[in-house]
């Protein structure tokens, strides 16, 4: 049977990404098409989505006042997704980011721009474009969460609502004030609602609505149930039982592929791994390095708490008197940003640094560094260890949430078993990071042992196919309740 989902999310790749939510909404559709599911993919129009609509692209829907303005849904097929955007300049003509100002302070009506994104997809899912009624709407994060609620709480027939939560930490609380302009019935301002210890939360919201949430890896979803990884929620989503499952995201091999990457300098196969070469003297080249033999360690990341950066700043000395080179790309927190340009002044040819966001740049940081650092203190999922498997660029990272569930470390039984495609340590402290970085060391100056890391690392399945099928199956359960 074909089964039709709608999908909403405030970012969707190549359109808009700020984190890896735009990854897996850009990656997902395409996924499911082999289950004979047909995706259409609802985000905001942004300036940067707006500029790339093509004209003829057709308005499905229109209110003269939405939200406090007028707004439009605009259909168009780009990049292989079925697009609709919500164009409602009241809300998203703005100029800085998705969410905050260029002073990086978060816009005051986001919870406005986020419930008219809800609110518009509840009203797709209902039948707003003539005869289209999808069987099943995927809500993602808390831009989105208020989808299920809206159409949990209203009396018209509705699709089966699934809910993803990327990130716990990003909550989209607000004060109470705001009920009133969600245009919810009285009856949501309650536990069973959106109600949230006397303030709005749109993710508390979207937990409790959802007919299934799911998060982004197995690990993940089990530490979301202790008081230590909940951040609050952990009572709401215990009460969710096996309403809640993780499925660890894949990455589109398509986009990350180290054989046909068109901004590496030379393509390569896990046959072909010794031409990483060439990307790796471009890598220096590109951050000044000096040309040595030992590794490069990398980082590519939003520089935050969560990611546990600042353990890496704290090491980096250590890291160069151990014969490494250190690559950052990534922006955030001021501090840690600081910390790594202060390496960088230090050791400024074995320690680059690149305090921004650049996509391109990433790809050619995978192909060309040897290891990848991710010692988040908590992750969900987590992409770039997957791009690094992808590319041979050995991952090390923390014991952690998605992290745990897609590298094995190279510990003695995971080397005879033939198994091992990284390295992975634990808990979060810098002792225990050198600790890795020590044992990678040791495995990159054996030739033979480091290659069986690396290459058995690029052969690791991080498509899609499996998760997509488990969303598949999900969807389906669903639509036979
Ligand atoms: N400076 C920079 N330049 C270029 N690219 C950069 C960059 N900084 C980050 N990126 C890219 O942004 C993405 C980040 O994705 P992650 O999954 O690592 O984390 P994020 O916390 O955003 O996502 C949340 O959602 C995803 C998706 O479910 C979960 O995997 C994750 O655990 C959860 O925290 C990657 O594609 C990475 O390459």
């Amino acid at each position: 049977m074909t089964l039709t989902v709608l999908s909403v999310a405030s970012e969707v790749f190549p359109f808009l990404k700020t984190g890896g939510l735009a990854d897996v909404a850009g990656a997902l559709p395409g996924a499911l098409q082999s289950h004979g599911i047909g995706v259409r993919t609802l985000m905001p129009g942004y300036p940067v989505v707006m500029a790339g609509i093509d004209p003829g692209a057709e308005t499905v829907w229109s209110d003269e006042s939405f939200f406090g303005g007028p707004a439009r849904i605009l259909a168009e097929t780009r990049h292989g997704i079925d697009l609709l955007v919500l164009d409602a300049p009241h809300l998203y003509e703005r100029f800085g980011g998705p969410y905050s100002g260029p002073d990086g302070v978060d816009y005051p009506d986001n919870a406005l721009r986020f419930a008219a994104l809800s609110k518009a997809g509840a009203l797709v899912a209902q039948g707003a474009l003539g005869g289209w009624r999808p069987d099943i709407v995927h809500a993602h994060d808390w831009q989105a969460a208020l989808t299920p609620v809206y159409l949990a709480f209203s009396n018209a027939p509705r699709p089966r609502t699934v809910f993803t939560v990327h990130n716990l930490a990003f909550q989209g609380t607000f004060r109470y004030t705001v009920f009133p302009q969600l245009g919810l019935p009285d009856s949501a301002w309650s536990i069973e609602g959106v109600e949230y210890y006397g303030d709005v939360g749109f993710l508390k919201g979207g937990l409790h609505a959802a007919d299934a949430v799911t998060t982004v890896s197995p690990t993940y979803a089990r530490e979301i149930l202790t008081s230590e990884g909940g951040m609050g929620l952990d009572g709401l989503l215990r009460g969710r039982g096996d309403r809640l499952v993780g499925i660890v995201n894949g990455i589109d091999t398509s986009v990350w592929s180290p054989e046909t990457d068109p901004v590496i300098a030379k393509t390569y196969t896990a046959r072909t791994v010794r031409e990483r070469r060439h990307n790796k003297r471009a890598l220096e080249g590109e951050f000044g390095l000096r040309r040595e033999d030992g590794p490069i360690l990398a980082v590519v990341s939003r520089l935050t708490w969560q990611k546990g950066l600042d353990l890496v700043a704290e090491i980096a000395d250590e890291i160069v008197s151990l014969g490494a080179r250190l690559v950052v790309v990534g922006s955030g927190d001021r501090l840690i940003e600081g910390a790594f340009l202060a390496a960088h002044a230090r050791h400024p040819d074995r320690i680059g640094v690149r305090i921004g966001y650049d996509e391109p740049m990433s790809h050619r940081v995978q192909a060309g560094a040897d290891a990848i650092l991710v010692p988040s203190r908590f992750e969900p999922c987590g992409l770039t260890q997957l791009y690094g498997l992808r590319y041979g660029c050995v991952p090390l990272v923390s014991d952690v949430g998605g992290l745990a569930d897609t590298v094995i470390d190279a510990n003695f039984a995971a080397q005879r078993a033939k198994v091992a495609t990284g390295f992975v340590f634990g808990p979060v402290t810098t002792d225990a990071l050198l600790e890795a970085v020590g044992r990678l060391l040791d495995a990159y100056r054996d030739d033979a042992k480091w290659r069986t890391i690396q290459t058995r690392a690029m052969a690791f399945d991080v498509s899609w196919t499996a998760s997509a099928a488990l969303y598949a199956a999900l969807y389906r359960d669903l639509l036979n309740e």
